[in-house]
């Protein structure tokens, strides 16, 4: 039958061992045997079933996704599991909720701006789930700018407390997850005024409702703000509105390992930098990236199977259809999008090291790579982010009109993830960051001060404005040395471009914001150079497995020709590469195309998804798209009866001309 014959064919055409391409997918052997295991546990489990969840009203669905969290709680109690499987259990139930907030972004902010007493008293309950926290920084007037938050928080000396306040409608906090229905407490982030001097954003712990029988407590006014994007979706999230009104909390529940208010309400500011009140940030956006990588590779898994599954046109010798995974145009949409996956699985990982490396230097009073740590989480945040949703929608599309059914999974995953493109720092914003960052790092080139880390190139900046790429036939592409050269090259000049052009204002604030589109562009220049060197240097490990290194070489290459390919305007006006050799990496692409063809539906396997995690009819292991698609029609509400709800009001009058001789 087409479909079961379809998959099994393509996986034994497979020129790589499969087994080994998912523990470098995994990151390790461990990994991978604890997200196997886990994602079979959620799999199996009736109460994390995922197959109604558009269908139920909002009420319903907030319902059952708190359901979820506590089972998925009992499950972690009962079988003891570790931080590390408690934390994938979380991922394959695949709901957003409060959790997210309470182990993704209260716990990591008490731990890396609360002191050791303040870790002590409140961990402990954080972690045994005794209170349940969210994240409640942005409000309804006040999202980018952090420094322009209205949220007061005013020392009483007389009473050793803080009074926290919400002065205005636009200073109400508006967003934070987990915050709506469910939170206990929150980190709230608020203006510290000291003897009426505004010392700027800071963290205050406040409890929000009574752990006897959840009431907001006295001076505060809580709800969740209403519906989002998309059916299901997001909308198991109780984002919340919060308003305070001179609501007072003891002195020790401002987290004071920035700085620090006495009981005589004296400021004294600690040795760490004061942007360690933004570090859960860094953090978050960090794990996002990682994600980018999650979201990407399960819309390109099913795009991808559907593809080779999926038949049009041109009737084969032996009488069948084409499957569409054939046509060229078919391939050079999808198979970027997997070697994007791949991509950014990998620069997901540099930057997990990279962020647990700042972790330890903090510890050690090193704060020498925290600006390099906030360039590099922001940027690619906002790389992989941007390009995982155009990816989901472009998969929706490679599948056809059955890819816009919830059936197949791509709609919700869509409206699940889009939001990412925003929380977290929207995606502009977060480039102009890496732009001020770049701007700065060529300003002190020729002051002594080496570039380092992931801008060690620009210290080479007289070769990299002068080199001329030296490809003269298409193969000389493959050469991962050819390839960052004119990524490096195209970097330095758009950076240095974007420097002499604000060289040009008296002012340079207002240059700043003139040429903020093209420093917009600079800046993604150099994030999409860190993917792709990132790439180069894991194939540079030891990686076992029969043809594993050669299809991940064919991959890495697709990835940086797809995107100069993108940006060929970039690569030719800055004078990288000639328009002759711009074509000469096109014919490249269309061979590497060739070349994965036969190991695609290998390469997504390779992601170990369990149907349960897809939840995509077109994305099964066993291909067996029809006969289920079939069958899932007839599951929604709507056929539940022959003849719908309304008949007898709205279409029986129309059909027996009721309407019409009432009008005459
Ligand atoms: C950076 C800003 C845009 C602007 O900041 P400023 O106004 O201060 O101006 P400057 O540009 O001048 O910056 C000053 C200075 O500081 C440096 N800087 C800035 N940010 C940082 C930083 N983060 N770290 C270090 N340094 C930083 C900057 O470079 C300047 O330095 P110099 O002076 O030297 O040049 C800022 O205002 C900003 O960040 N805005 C964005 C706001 C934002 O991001 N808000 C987020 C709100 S929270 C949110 O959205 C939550 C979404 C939640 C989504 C769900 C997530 C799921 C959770 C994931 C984890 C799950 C894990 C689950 C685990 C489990 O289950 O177990
Ligand atoms: C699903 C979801 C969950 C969230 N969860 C939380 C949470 O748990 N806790 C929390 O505190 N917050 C949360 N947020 C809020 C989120 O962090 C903010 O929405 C985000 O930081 C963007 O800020 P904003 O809404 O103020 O956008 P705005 O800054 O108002 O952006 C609007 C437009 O202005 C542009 N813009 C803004 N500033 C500039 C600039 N300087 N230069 C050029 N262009 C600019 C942006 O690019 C954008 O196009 C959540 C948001 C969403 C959507």
């Amino acid at each position: 039958m087409a479909g079961f014959d379809d998959l099994a064919s393509e996986r034994s055409k497979a020129q790589f061992d499969v087994e080994e391409m998912k523990v470098i997918w995994a990151g390790s052997r461990h990994t991978l045997e604890v997200s196997d295991r886990i994602s079979r546990l959620v799999a199996n489990d009736p109460v994390f079933r995922k197959d109604t969840r558009t269908m139920l009203s909002r009420k319903d669905l907030f319902k059952n996704t708190l359901r979820k969290a506590a089972h998925a709680w009992k499950r972690i109690i009962e079988l003891r599991l570790s931080e590390e499987e408690a934390a994938e259990l979380r991922f394959y139930v695949d709901e957003p909720a409060f959790m997210d907030l309470h182990w993704g972004m209260f716990i990591p902010t008490i731990k890396g701006q609360g002191t050791e007493e303040q870790q002590q008293k409140w961990l402990p309950l954080a972690y045994k789930m005794k209170i349940i926290g969210c994240y409640a920084q942005t409000e309804l007037g006040h999202g980018s700018n952090v420094q322009g938050l209205e949220t007061t928080a005013t020392f009483d000396p007389q009473t050793d407390e803080f009074i926290i306040h919400s002065p205005t409608l636009t200073s109400s906090k508006w967003w934070p997850g987990g915050l709506g229905k469910v939170s206990t407490h929150a980190v709230v982030y608020g203006r510290l005024i000291i003897d009426s001097k505004d010392y700027g954003v800071n963290g205050f712990i406040v409890q929000l409702r009574s752990l006897d029988d959840h009431l907001p407590l006295p001076g505060i006014t809580i709800g969740d703000i209403g519906m989002k994007f998309g059916s299901g979706a997001y909308n198991t999230m109780d984002n919340g509105v919060l308003r305070f009104d001179h609501v007072r909390i003891p002195r020790d529940q401002m987290l004071m390992r920035v700085s620090q208010v006495t009981r005589e309400g004296k400021l004294v500011q600690s040795n760490v930098p004061w942007q360690l009140v933004y570090g859960t940030m860094v953090y978050v956006r960090q794990k996002i990236v990682s994600d980018a990588s999650c979201a990407l590779s399960r819309a390109v898994c099913i795009a991808t199977r559907y593809s080779a599954v999926r038949r049009q046109f041109g009737l084969q010798s032996n009488g069948i259809e084409t499957q569409v995974i054939d046509y060229k145009t078919q391939q050079s949409r999808l198979f970027p999008l997997l070697a994007s996956a791949y991509a950014f699985r990998f620069v997901g990982e540099w930057l997990k090291w990279l962020y647990m490396d700042v972790n330890q230097r903090l510890q050690a009073s090193d704060f020498s790579t925290l600006p390099e740590a906030h360039a590099c989480t922001a940027g690619l945040k906002s790389l992989t982010t941007s390009a995982t949703a155009d990816g989901i929608e472009e998969c929706r599309k490679l599948c056809g009109g059955h890819g816009y059914l919830c059936s197949s999974g791509l709609p919700e995953l869509f409206a699940v993830y889009i939001p990412a493109c925003t929380y977290e720092g929207d995606n502009i914003v977060l480039l102009l960051q890496v732009a001020r960052f770049l701007i700065k790092t060529v300003s002190q080139l020729g002051s002594g001060k080496e570039p380092v880390g992931t801008t060690v190139y620009m210290g080479r900046v007289e070769q990299l404005m002068q080199c001329h790429c030296a490809v003269q036939k298409a193969e000389d592409w493959l050469k991962p040395s050819v390839i960052l050269e004119a990524f490096e090259a195209r970097s330095m000049r758009m950076s240095v471009a974007s420097a002499q052009n604000l060289a040009k204002f008296d002012n340079q604030e207002e240059g700043f914001l003139e040429l903020s589109a093209d420093l917009v562009q600079a800046a993604v220049a150099h994030c999409q150079l860190i993917v792709v060197s990132k790439f180069i240097e894991k194939l540079q490990q030891d990686i076992p497995g029969k043809g594993v290194k050669g299809q991940l070489e064919a991959l890495c290459n697709i990835y940086a020709l797809f995107i100069l390919h993108k940006h060929l305007g970039d690569f030719l006006s800055t004078g990288c590469i000639t328009p002759k050799q711009a074509s000469l990496a096109n014919a490249q692409l269309r061979s590497l195309y060739s070349q994965v063809r036969p190991n695609a539906i290998a390469l997504v396997d390779a992601f170990n998804y369990t149907d349960h995690y897809l939840s995509s009819v077109l994305g099964r292991y066993d291909g067996n798209v029809y006969p289920k698609l079939y069958e899932e029609a007839w599951k929604d509400p709507l056929n539940d009866s022959v003849v719908p709800d309304g008949y007898q009001e709205y279409i029986q009058p129309i059909l027996k001309q009721q309407l019409r001789n009432a009008r005459l």
